[in-house]
């Protein structure tokens, strides 16, 4: 057993506590420092762990419940469902039943349990690896598989549960004229690795040919179908995918957003790409000028994002969802003070939830009378007719594209500006 190995593995339990004690995101605790402290491979591997520990929680603590008679402390807990998630899939019993040992072991609070974690952890790994995939799909929390089943039903959201679990392949946007490392490409102009691993160790990385991007998020920009030289406001930009696809295809782009330490990324991740825009920190509900074309992607529940994100549905439990629904609103009709007569807006979320999709759309329908929705715009390479809603937007989920690996959940509308 590696002092590496095990010192990934006691901060993946620390993410596991800060997540499902604290109700704090993955990306809260690492903007907070919380790997810091390790190299760039174990900080990978934590949050590797803590992500598979997340995806398959439901399954390990219905193994772990068959030995337990009483439920241990948080942390003991969290120790024992990595454990369980990493024996069952496959990782060797000896690293990992040690590993859990001694972490369990060298705390004060909690040592006297180290041979609790052992003898539960044996008998996982006797009983576990075998009966794993013989256990259903782990299920998202009541608090927002009520809703999900309401809007879509309950086998699509069966679909969903079953991409979640599966995790997400790693996406990039290709820079036009460059070229992607080897890969498959998809029906939307996306290509698509899988088992990639270091990012910034993938060919082409350095020279900016590319960006990570998963192919939902690619689309509104494709919809937007920036022309060179138009003046484009991107009002939401950080980390800046779409933005870089904006100013890619030659566009004028106002990058804005209002988070200083995000809109940092947009500026590296421009740098990197060899690509210009104009980068602001702002709020997008004080901006001021007008523009060809507005792409807002608004902040919203990122639901639609939890194959990548499956700490969402144990740190959040939907309460602030309701502010959310009305900045987005607020966003929109701003954004339309800001576009020319005769120009288009892209409004756009990364949610599985109508609020913050369709029903934003058909309310702003109803409101402004200079707005129409563009259906056309929508058919880009690889849309399926069936995506498009009946407000005339785009209803992406991660169900769809099942052989192919799936996608991110988002909703896209293109509104046009009558002259
Ligand atoms: C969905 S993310 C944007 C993702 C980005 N468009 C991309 O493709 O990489 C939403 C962004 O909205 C920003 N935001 C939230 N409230 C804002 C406001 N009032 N004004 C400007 N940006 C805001 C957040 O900081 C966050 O970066």
């Amino acid at each position: 057993m590696s002092d590496s190995a095990t010192a990934a593995r006691r901060s993946a339990i620390y993410l596991l506590d800060q997540v499902l004690g604290e109700g704090r995101l993955l990306s809260e605790c690492l903007a907070a420092g919380a790997l810091d402290r390790l190299g760039p491979e174990d900080r990978a591997r934590a949050q590797r762990l803590a992500l598979e520990t997340l995806r398959g929680l439901e399954r390990a603590d219905r193994l772990l419940d068959n030995h337990l008679n009483r439920t241990p402390a948080l942390t003991v807990r969290n120790a024992l469902r990595l454990g369980a998630v990493e024996l069952c899939n496959g990782e060797a019993a000896h690293g990992v039943v040690n590993s859990m040992v001694e972490i369990v072991g060298r705390s004060r609070k909690h040592g006297r349990l180290k041979g609790l974690v052992n003898a539960v952890l044996r008998k996982v790994a006797a009983e576990g690896p075998e009966a794993w995939p013989k256990m259903r799909v782990p299920r998202l929390p009541e608090w927002l598989r009520g809703p999900l089943v309401t809007a879509w039903g309950s086998e699509a959201v069966a679909g969903m549960e079953q991409a979640h679990f599966a995790g997400a392949p790693l996406d990039l946007s290709v820079k036009p004229g460059s070229e992607g490392p080897a890969s498959d490409t998809l029906p939307t102009g996306s290509i698509r690795l899988r088992g990639a691993g270091q990012v910034s160790a993938l060919p082409g990385f350095d020279a900016g040919d590319w960006w990570v991007q998963d192919a939902a998020a690619a689309l509104p920009v494709r919809i937007l179908a920036p022309k060179s030289g138009e003046a484009v406001l991107d009002l939401c930009a950080a980390p800046g995918g779409k933005t870089l696809q904006l100013a890619a295809a030659g566009a004028k782009v106002t990058a804005l957003d209002i988070s200083e330490s995000r809109i940092e990324r947009v500026s590296e991740n421009l740098t990197r790409t060899k690509l210009t825009a104009q980068v602001i920190v702002g709020d997008a509900l004080e901006q001021e000028g007008q523009y060809d074309a507005v792409l807002l992607d608004a902040p919203c529940s990122a639901t639609g994002t939890i194959r990548r994100h499956a700490d969402l549905p144990f740190a959040k439990d939907g309460s602030d969802f309701g502010a959310l629904i009305e900045l987005q609103a607020r966003m929109l009709a701003h954004a339309w003070t800001l576009l020319k007569p005769g120009g288009r807006l892209i409004y756009c979320t990364c949610s599985l939830l109508p609020d913050e999709g369709e029903v934003q759309i058909e309310e702003a329908l109803e409101q402004y009378p200079d707005m129409s929705v563009d259906r056309s715009a929508l058919r880009v390479p690889g849309v399926e007719d069936s995506w498009i809603t009946e407000e005339g937007g785009l209803r992406l989920r991660p169900d769809y594209w099942p052989d192919l690996g799936g996608m991110d959940g988002f909703y896209i509308a293109c509104l046009n500006k009558s002259t």
